[in-house]
């Protein structure tokens, strides 16, 4: 058990842990907190939901200088929700130190963000896309900023990101720290990391999987006509306190979760296309647990950290091992438990293989659910509200009504009836999803064996329409949309 207090981190830091309630430091922060305070370029990878934020957050706050009221921190993070979220916990941590901490996303009104520029925030937390734009205005200065971090550093280097990147960095003076944090690091990346750092130490948690082991991984072989009453029938088995389910595109994510409210379900979708207000309404309803089920694109696969997140569901599997990784790390986080469950077509079984070798964990195999499954899970449902009104409700004013129903029925039929009358009824609506097209069996292949290359191209959310292996050509059916580099600004 590590300390923080022997990471050598300052009083007012150790006083918003303790407040934070963080006992002792994950090893990402053991290991890097210390290089991080000795000023050294640091490329750290460490599993989901292990304090990455932290990790980073924690050396770049002791460096500030509170009275200079300039940019001294910056970190770029690729989605909006993401940005919001860091720069809250970098507020938490750095409260008791007086740092200003800013978000700065697209789809939030340019003055309202200047206006913040102006009252002097030590750090700035970012999308890339409206990072330009205020460099390009020239409403930001970066000059000053001694720390800068990539979080999602892959994400952020790849294809989609990577000239944004190369300018924002370009603003930021050389002599900068610069400090890259993701649970995934595929190799061609590392390399063009380093190019952008100073002889970077490598941080690497051990570990053999790539996945927490904490997350139950379990995958259930059907055709895509099963896919949806499948995923209700689970959810009905499953009762979750809170889930997600990943979809492929957009135009699947708002099917899913229509359809899924048409089956009495408390479910909401979030997208690119979808307005910043509408975005975060969604988060937040989801949050508080008014919404329960959250039906996504992989606008929401990286870093989002919600912490009653129960269930992960792949209603379609991810392009990339990469993907699968992030996306399945919004559950059993911080120690907690979780449990992932990803729907493969017979086509798509090779591509399941790739992500299990990929990953080093192991898929269990489950049966389709049954229907009758699902009933006995919403019955199993009803008697657990029952059994918690018997125990924490006052019964008395119902009580001689339901003698007098006892004495005319017999007590097994009146249970039957309130329980069906506590079961959900709508989950016989019919529902039918658009078609979709498998991720292709043999594509999965590709010329250099290494399949992960086939599914760079995302048609899903961010724009990221394109190859994003970074080199070599455009591979498989996205190739029509290579040349569209710029469209991720729809989440910038
Ligand atoms: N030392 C700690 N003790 C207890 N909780 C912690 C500690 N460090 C971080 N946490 C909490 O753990 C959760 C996950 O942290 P964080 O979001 O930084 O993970 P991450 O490694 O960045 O994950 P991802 O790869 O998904 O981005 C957060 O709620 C955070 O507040
Ligand atoms: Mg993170």
């Amino acid at each position: 058990m590590t300390t923080f207090q022997s990471l050598g981190i300052s009083d007012s830091i150790m006083k918003a842990l303790d407040k934070m309630g963080f006992e002792e430091a994950t090893p990402i922060q053991e290991e890097t907190i210390p290089l991080g305070n000795a000023g050294k370029d640091v490329i750290g990878q460490a599993q989901t939901g292990t304090g990455k934020t932290a990790a980073f957050g924690i050396p770049m706050i002791d460096k500030i200088t509170k009275n200079d009221r300039k940019i001294q921190g910056l970190v770029v993070a690729p989605t909006r929700e993401l940005a919001i979220q860091v720069s809250e916990e970098l507020h938490r941590l750095g409260k008791f130190a007086g740092i200003k901490t800013l978000p700065i996303y697209g789809g939030q009104q340019m003055d309202r963000q200047i206006r913040g520029l102006k009252e002097g925030p030590h750090i700035v937390v970012a999308t890339p896309g409206r990072l330009l734009d205020h460099i390009r205005r020239k409403t930001i200065n970066i000059s000053n900023v001694h720390t800068a971090v990539l979080d999602e550093a892959d994400e952020m280097l790849n294809m989609g990101f990577i000239e944004d990147i190369r300018d924002i960095l370009k603003a930021i003076p050389e002599e900068r720290q610069t400090l890259l944090f993701s649970a995934t690091m595929p190799k061609e990346i590392r390399q063009i990391a380093s190019t952008l750092m100073k002889s970077p130490v490598e941080v690497k948690v051990k570990s053999k999987e790539m996945t927490v082991s904490n997350i139950e991984q379990h995958y259930v072989e059907l055709h895509e006509k099963q896919k949806f009453d499948a995923l209700t029938n689970l959810l009905d088995i499953h009762v979750p306190e809170l889930a997600i389910i990943f979809g492929r595109t957009k135009k699947r994510v708002d099917e899913v979760s229509e359809g899924l409210q048409a089956r009495g379900f408390k479910a909401e979708g979030i997208h690119g296309d979808l307005t910043q207000g509408k975005r975060m309404s969604v988060l937040n309803k989801f949050k508080n647990g008014n919404v329960e089920i959250l039906v996504a694109t992989d606008v929401a696969a990286r870093g989002l950290d919600i912490s009653n997140v129960t269930h992960v569901y792949n209603f379609d599997i991810p392009q990339d091992p990469e993907s699968y990784v992030h996306r399945i790390g919004r559950t059993g986080r911080a120690g907690k438990t979780g449990v992932a469950i990803s729907f493969i077509t017979p086509r798509e079984m090779s591509h399941l293989h790739l992500i299990e070798k990929m990953t080093k964990s192991k898929m269990n195999r489950m049966q389709v659910p049954k229907p009758d499954d699902a009933k006995r899970g919403q019955q199993q449902l009803a008697v657990s509200k029952l059994m918690r009104t018997i125990e924490k409700s006052n019964l008395e004013d119902y009580r001689e009504t339901a003698s007098e129903l006892l004495d005319e029925h017999d007590s097994v039929t009146i249970v039957a009836a309130a329980l069906r009358l506590m079961s959900k009824s709508k989950r016989q609506t019919p529902v039918t999803l658009s078609s979709v097209q498998p991720l292709g069996g043999k594509r999965s292949k590709g010329k250099s064996g290494d399949g992960r290359k086939n599914f760079r191209g995302k048609g899903g959310d961010k724009g990221h329409n394109f190859n994003r292996g970074g080199k070599g050509k455009p591979q498989g059916r996205n190739r029509k949309f290579n040349n569209k580099r710029g469209s991720n600004k729809s989440d910038s």
